[in-house]
């Protein structure tokens, strides 16, 4: 693993390690993909306003979400069904998660039990869910959840329905049997035609969810609830007045609406109405340390992290998990060194140039 320098490198090892329907149904976003290169691409337009001459010899990357301390503001976004990458699934995941001193966002579609990854380790864990048809379905598995101690719950809001991930429906990707829901929905799907996961997404979504069912949420749950998938200044408010714990921006990366825009460049619009009310977190092509830093310096509290963790799983294991998050982290200290930030509190909307104030300066 010491040849490996990036976490980009970690894709190839992950096709070269897993077959091709489940690299595809990891790697790929929906339809054109447009949004699924923006998301990167539009981390690699903005520059930095590095300050010089501050002491950094020490670096603290340390900070605090919803009151729970992680070694540098870099966590684990929820993905489906890690068993497709590795027979440990979401344990290695996990283990991982806690030796690196992060939280991890466990998907409500884990090829794990939320109990099983519960007694494997003491990471800090949020479940990420989906609303059901079946609401009973959904509000048994936040109880179980709220029973083996993890500790938020994060609600999906941009799955209405499926998007179209043209990979998936050519390979008739199958959706397997998760254990989670034993006894509770059949989630096995083996599609005559087109994507498995779709024909179950399509069976199973309450697509009539609305700003309202967060209060039902609310009767269920007694845990801070964060909405993820929001991309716009007037959906950001919504989930203030609705009285939510914390917003996740994200395009779930780029596997909804392709043409969505890029996170990085809707986030400021966010954290500009929420006022620092709720904490506001990013993902989508978050794959450099420099990337960390860009989030932060736009205002978000911390960024999730997707298909590398699934690359560095299918790859590695727990091992490949560890390492992606430590390249992560090895990155974003020296971007801090090298910006004149020794903690977290330093990082400052100055340290950054957008692509539209660059634009703006050439008027
Ligand atoms: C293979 C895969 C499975 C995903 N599964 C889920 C999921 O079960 N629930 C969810 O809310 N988001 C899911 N997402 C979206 C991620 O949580 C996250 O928003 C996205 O991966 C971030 O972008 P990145 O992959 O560029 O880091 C999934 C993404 C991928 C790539
Ligand atoms: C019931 C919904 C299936 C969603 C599959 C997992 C997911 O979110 C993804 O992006 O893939």
């Amino acid at each position: 693993m010491d040849q490996i320098v990036n976490v980009d490198e970690f894709q190839e090892l992950a096709k070269q390690a897993l077959p091709k329907m489940y690299f595809d149904f990891y790697n790929g976003g929906a339809e054109d993909q447009h949004t699924l290169k923006e998301n990167v691409e539009a981390f690699r337009r903005i520059m930095f306003r590095p300050r010089v001459l501050v002491d950094v010899s020490k670096i603290d990357m340390s900070t605090r979400i919803f009151g729970f301390p992680i070694s540098a503001p870099i966590m684990i976004a929820p993905t489906a069904m890690h068993k497709l990458a590795h027979p440990e699934g979401e344990i290695a995941t996990a283990k991982a998660a806690a030796a690196c001193n992060t939280i991890m966002i466990v998907s409500f579609m884990s090829t794990c039990t939320i109990e099983e990854v519960a007694s494997s380790c003491n990471a800090v864990r949020f479940l990420q869910i989906y609303v059901y048809k079946r609401r009973d379905v959904t509000a048994q598995i936040v109880k179980r959840a709220e029973n083996a101690g993890f500790k938020a719950i994060v609600l999906t809001v941009d799955v209405p329905r499926l998007g179209r991930r043209e990979a998936d429906i050519k390979n008739k990707m199958i959706s397997p049997q998760l254990k989670n829901f034993e006894g509770l929905v059949s989630t096995e799907v083996r599609p005559n035609e087109g994507s498995g996961v779709e024909a179950f997404a399509s069976s199973t979504l309450d697509a009539s969810l609305s700003w309202k069912d967060i209060e039902w949420l609310r009767s269920i749950t007694k845990l801070p609830i964060l909405v993820k998938g929001l991309l716009t200044r007037e959906d950001a408010l919504m989930a203030v007045e609705a009285g939510v714990d914390g917003i996740v921006v994200s395009n779930h990366g780029a596997r909804q609406l392709d043409y969505s825009p890029a996170t990085i460049t809707v986030l400021e619009e966010v954290v500009h109405v929420v006022r620092g009310r709720i904490p506001v977190l990013l993902d989508g092509g978050v794959r450099r340390g420099t990337d960390v830093f860009k989030a932060l310096a736009l205002g978000a509290q911390a960024v999730l992290i997707g298909r590398p963790i699934v690359y560095g799983l299918a790859a590695k294991g727990e091992d490949g998990v560890k390492k992606v998050i430590e390249m992560l982290k090895n990155e974003f200290e020296i971007t801090m060194a090298l910006s004149g930030c020794p903690t977290i509190d330093d990082i400052t909307r100055n340290h950054v140039r957008t692509e539209n104030e660059r634009l703006h300066s050439l008027l």
